[in-house]
């Protein structure tokens, strides 16, 4: 694992309306390493991703991604992004899909063919890669919609919510395949989840709660320092302190 830093969270508030939703977040992402954002519903997850993704702006304080202060069009083809819902065009079949995200990328015809072949494999989708995604369940969807977050082989996976609706077999072979990228492709990957075996895979957690980062470390750090047995109970622990 490597000490540079990827993403560098800066003093980030974000309110909409009268809501708060993110209160002065600083935080840091090493290359090369899994970070989990855990929380609740509503904590502030998908707004902290979007921003980190260059979706959304904050309203204070600065994010950095590869020494680019976000949002950034320039390194979009570094930064794969899977979104909470799937943006799919339903009328297309699962093979044009990719095939229409590849060519946003700069890629060649071979790499582009390898890229779609490996992404659909990676999600258990080549048998049905003719079908349109109109005939495609929400789990395959989901599927897709991470297929296509690696398409153009980014140093940065952003994954809000990757394996929701997505069965335990399918599930594990994407955390393998997670962990791959991370330990042979040095990627370094970001994943909200509200799964706590999932946190454990993480090199790194950020316990969100209420727009607030309740308790920062590795799962052994945390669970360490709250001298429990499990994350859920240091999810649980956390939050009775700041409340
Ligand atoms: N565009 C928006 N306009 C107004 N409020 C918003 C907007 N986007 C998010 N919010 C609010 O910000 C808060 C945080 O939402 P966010 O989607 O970031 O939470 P989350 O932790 O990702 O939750 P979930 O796990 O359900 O996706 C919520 O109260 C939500 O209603």
């Amino acid at each position: 694992m490597s000490e540079t830093n990827t993403i560098q969270i800066q003093e980030v508030t974000k309110s909409f309306g009268k809501k708060v939703v993110l209160k002065d977040i600083n935080f840091d992402i090493k290359e090369g390493c899994i970070y989990g954002f855990i929380g609740p519903s509503g904590a502030g997850k998908t707004t902290l991703v979007k921003m980190i993704v260059g979706m959304d702006i904050p309203d204070k304080g600065f994010i950095y991604l590869l020494g680019k202060k976000m949002p950034n069009l320039n390194i979009l083809q570094q930064i794969g992004y899977m979104a909470q819902s799937d943006a799919l065009y339903m009328a297309l079949t699962g093979k044009e899909n990719l095939m229409f995200f590849a060519s946003l990328f700069k890629l060649d015809k071979t790499e582009k063919q390898k890229r779609i072949a490996y992404a659909a494999d990676l999600v258990n989708l080549t048998a049905d890669l003719n079908k349109r995604v109109s005939a495609y369940s929400g789990g395959m969807k989901r599927r897709l919609s991470l297929a296509i977050a690696l398409i153009q082989n980014p140093k940065v996976l952003i994954l809000d919510e990757p394996t929701v609706g997505i069965d335990p077999e399918l599930r594990l072979s994407i955390w393998t395949e997670l962990l791959r990228l991370k330990n042979e492709e040095e990627k370094t990957i970001i994943v909200t989840t509200h799964v706590m075996d999932e946190a454990e895979k993480c090199d790194y957690i950020a316990m969100v709660r209420d727009g607030s980062f309740i308790a920062t470390g590795t799962p052994r750090q945390l669970k360490d320092q709250y001298e429990v047995n499990s994350l859920e109970e240091v999810f649980l622990d956390a939050g009775r302190k700041v409340q």
